[in-house]
């Protein structure tokens, strides 16, 4: 009975202790209460990023730090784009680390990775990936993309002719996947949009599961007590995780016994190369996290942006008319200065855009600069720990150590005070570039994205070609998409269809 009643009374002042801490401590930045336990979680569970808007505007400091406490961990949200420089670009060294949680733990392979490196890793493995992405000779980033893009076209086609609509969603999940596929592994799923064969599912499924571990908030990542509870549970029944890497160290398996040192086929082969010049250290057991995060990050973000762009094309027609001609006028004066004599171009280029075509579409590079914008596909960037505590408005506030930093991009990219009608679709806005200092999609500082080039290149061709192929279209006749977003690993519309029709 006595054990009983300690055990309640220490719960109790457990419960007063937390609560006096989380909502007295760190007192220069405001927030919204914080309970016991789950801290502010229960207050951002529904649509985050209003929430966070909402919030901006009630609290201190103007709103460009709030404070909330993930159960455990300290979090300060920043919705101002200066406070974010001012953050990230003169404190390098003390945010140059990922949150350690559990997640990233399994996910990275300790920490591994790049996305989830810690600082100890980070720098020396980041610089090895960006050499493989250079160091590559054989295939260039674009010839894969240009040959998916034909492959996603011809289905389109396809769709198109049997009167079907059309599912953004899981073709560009097929599509982005396929061309990370391709560059990386030299693996390229045929068919991947009718239907894979039993094997190739296999790796669409174990991605999908991930993904969907991914958009699920593991509350064990940020209360700290259920942390060995939760790898207790992982070794006895596995990790989400698991069924890919398995297929990823198969991969890497059959490439480290059939490689040319002096002929790198793809990604894969240039990472095994890059290791073995420094000694082969910690070669695969880095690998097969990098090879893992490339595929999530390259797969979601882009297949996100392309939904919305769909999206953005479908309710505004009048842009998606003006961006065809921009397109159709670019591909025209592109050919038009090839002589028949010395045009050495395939069919195919002839009809095809290409990233050497990017200064003559303003427009429409602007539109997808705005797409970003209105809808980034990682709205809060990937969270930063503060890895030395450090101080910022002339030395007035102080971010302590081990606390965990949010860039809050879908704010700050609507933020009256840097944007007119920032709910607006306005593309003509980025066809000078004096949004540029406001503007960071992929990150800020040191661990801004690596994938930039590579994700701007791949939405540049697939969806020009897109517009310049088919017209889009509602199902139903003048509506319009919804456009409010819903959460996973990445920030989506509510799943659509759309109809198409052939451009001639
Ligand atoms: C629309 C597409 C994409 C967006 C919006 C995006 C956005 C981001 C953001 C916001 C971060 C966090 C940066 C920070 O902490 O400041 C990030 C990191 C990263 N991204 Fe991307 N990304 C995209 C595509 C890609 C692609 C295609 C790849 C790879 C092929 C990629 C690989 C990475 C990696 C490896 C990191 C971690 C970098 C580090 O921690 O050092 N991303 N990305």
């Amino acid at each position: 009975m006595s054990i009983i009643i300690i055990l309640i009374f220490t719960i109790f002042f457990y419960f007063v202790f937390d609560f006096l801490y989380k909502n007295f401590s760190n007192r220069q930045f405001k927030g919204p209460l914080a309970l016991p336990l789950v801290g502010s979680l229960l207050h951002l569970k529904d649509d985050t990023h209003l929430v966070f808007q909402k919030d901006s505007k009630l609290y201190g400091n103007d709103g460009k730090i709030i404070k909330y406490w993930f159960c455990d961990k300290l979090t300060l949200a920043i919705f101002d784009v200066n406070t974010m420089r001012e953050i990230y670009l003169k404190n390098p060294e003390s945010l140059n680390t990922r949150v350690k949680s559990p997640s990233t733990n399994v996910i990275g392979n300790r920490f591994r990775g790049i996305v989830t490196a810690d600082e100890n890793y980070w720098q020396f493995h980041r610089d090895i990936l960006m050499k493989s992405f250079t160091g590559r000779k054989v295939k260039s980033l674009s010839s894969s993309i240009e040959k998916e893009t034909n492959h996603l076209i011809s289905y389109m086609k396809f769709i198109e002719k049997s009167g079907q609509s059309f599912s953004p969603r899981s073709n560009f999940m097929n599509f982005y996947s396929n061309i990370i596929f391709d560059y990386v592994f030299s693996r390229r799923i045929e068919n991947i949009y009718e239907g894979a064969n039993e094997e190739q599912g296999k790796v669409l499924i174990a991605i999908r599961e991930l993904f969907d571990y991914l958009a699920d908030t593991l509350i064990v990542n940020y209360l700290m007590f259920t942390k060995p509870f939760y790898f207790l549970y992982l070794k006895i029944f596995g990790h989400p995780a698991d069924p890919l890497k398995k297929i990823l160290t198969k991969y890497y398996l059959e490439h480290s016994e059939t490689i040319d040192l002096n002929n790198a086929r793809d990604v894969l082969d240039s990472l095994i190369i890059e290791y073995r010049k420094v000694g082969g250290k910690e070669e695969e057991s880095s690998i097969i996290p990098m090879a893992n995060e490339l595929i999530l990050a390259g797969t979601e973000t882009n297949s996100s942006t392309a939904e919305w762009f769909i999206l953005t094309m479908v309710n505004h027609q009048d842009y998606q008319e003006k961006i065809y001609n921009e397109l159709s006028l670019a591909l025209k004066s592109a050919h038009s200065t090839t002589t028949a004599d010395d045009d050495s171009s395939t069919t195919t280029d002839k009809h095809m855009i290409k990233l050497s075509n990017r200064n003559q579409t303003p427009l429409f590079n602007a539109a997808l600069k705005e797409v970003l914008r209105l809808y980034p596909p990682v709205p809060f960037g990937v969270p930063r720990e503060v890895n030395q505590s450090f101080e910022i408005n002339g030395g007035s506030l102080k971010i302590p150590k081990g606390t965990q930093i949010i860039q809050s991009l879908y704010s700050t990219f609507r933020d009256k005070n840097y944007w007119d009608s920032p709910d607006e679709f306005k593309p003509e806005r980025f066809l000078d570039d004096s949004h540029s200092n406001n503007y960071y999609p992929y990150g800020i500082g040191v661990r801004n994205c690596i994938g930039m080039g590579f994700s701007q290149d791949e939405l540049y061709i697939s969806l020009s070609n897109l517009i310049l192929n088919f017209k889009l279209l509602p199902l139903v006749e003048n509506s319009k998409i919804c456009d409010s977003p819903i959460f996973g690993f990445s920030f989506k519309p509510v799943e659509f269809k759309i109809s198409l029709k052939q451009r001639n």
